[in-house]
């Protein structure tokens, strides 16, 4: 099964297109109580969740526990949810295929960002992965997404349609690519996005707004990420709670129903 059908399978059963961002911060209890932290968030709220993404950043910045905390997670997940790998790497092709491994052969996960910044070869050693998927940074979601992503060439396209250009000259290849586009930075861009699956980060913490994306009537497997608003959100709700308020939310501006 491609990644695509399992993420868009994985949408039809819970009627969810959130994916919990998993970033955790260690706080006064320190680094040996992340592995539990992180297991009750998975526990509470995978039957609300289309995907889950761990951010690898939050794992490195604790060092080689970081990185063993977050492989004993992998191992660990519902085997039912796709993981996406929030890695944004990006190097010359002979170093991307040792990524590669690691990230979809090692740690086994269902899909992965990347920086497309260094062109085609770049993201080729992700091409030919059978089930896998993915994201390239096309719109990002912070204030910065306007340097680059969002300037406009001679001829009229956007820095971004040459993202899209390069995840189209992937098409018919195993692996499948998809986009990651900043709910905060919609418009005027979803138009001019492919209907391949979209990982949207920026809703909650961010401040982002679904209405722009619900009207756009897309059809792709689209999930929308949400970290601090389930993780550390000061509400009295509970994780689980939380990823199934920000399910409903997303799916009442899709006018879709959670099941
Ligand atoms: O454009 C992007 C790409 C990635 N992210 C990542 O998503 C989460 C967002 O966390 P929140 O706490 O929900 O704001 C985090 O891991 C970012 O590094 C993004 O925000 N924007």
């Amino acid at each position: 099964m491609r990644y695509s059908e399992r993420l868009q399978a994985r949408i039809e059963t819970t009627g969810s297109r959130l994916c919990v961002g998993l970033d955790p911060r260690p706080g006064a209890d320190g680094i040996e109580a992340v592995p539990d932290f992180l297991k009750r968030v998975v526990d509470e709220t995978w039957e609300h969740a289309a995907a889950f993404k761990p951010n690898i950043a939050y794992f490195e910045a604790m060092g080689l526990r970081g990185l063993h905390i977050m492989e004993d997670l992998l191992g660990e997940m519902p085997k039912e949810v796709p993981v996406i790998l929030d890695a944004k790497r990006s190097d010359i092709g002979e170093t991307q295929k040792y990524y590669a491994h690691s990230y979809f052969a090692h740690w086994k996960v269902d899909a992965v960002t990347l920086n497309p910044f260094l062109g085609y070869d770049s993201i080729e050693p992700f091409l030919n992965w059978e089930g896998k998927g993915i994201y390239l940074l096309a719109v990002t979601s912070n204030p910065g997404s306007a340097d680059f992503q969002r300037q406009t060439l001679a001829d009229g396209r956007s820095i971004f349609e040459l993202v899209t250009a390069l995840g189209e000259r992937a098409k018919g290849l195993p692996t499948d690519v998809g986009y990651v586009v900043g709910l905060t930075n919609t418009a005027g861009v979803l138009p001019k996005i492919p209907d391949a699956p979209l990982l949207i980060p920026g809703l909650g913490a961010q401040g982002g707004d679904l209405a722009e994306l619900a009207a756009a009537g897309r059809s792709a497997p689209d999930v929308i990420n949400v970290s601090r608003g389930v993780l550390y959100a000061d509400d009295g709700f509970s994780f689980g709670e939380r990823a199934k308020r920000w399910a409903e939310r997303i799916a009442t501006s899709y006018h879709e129903s959670v099941a």
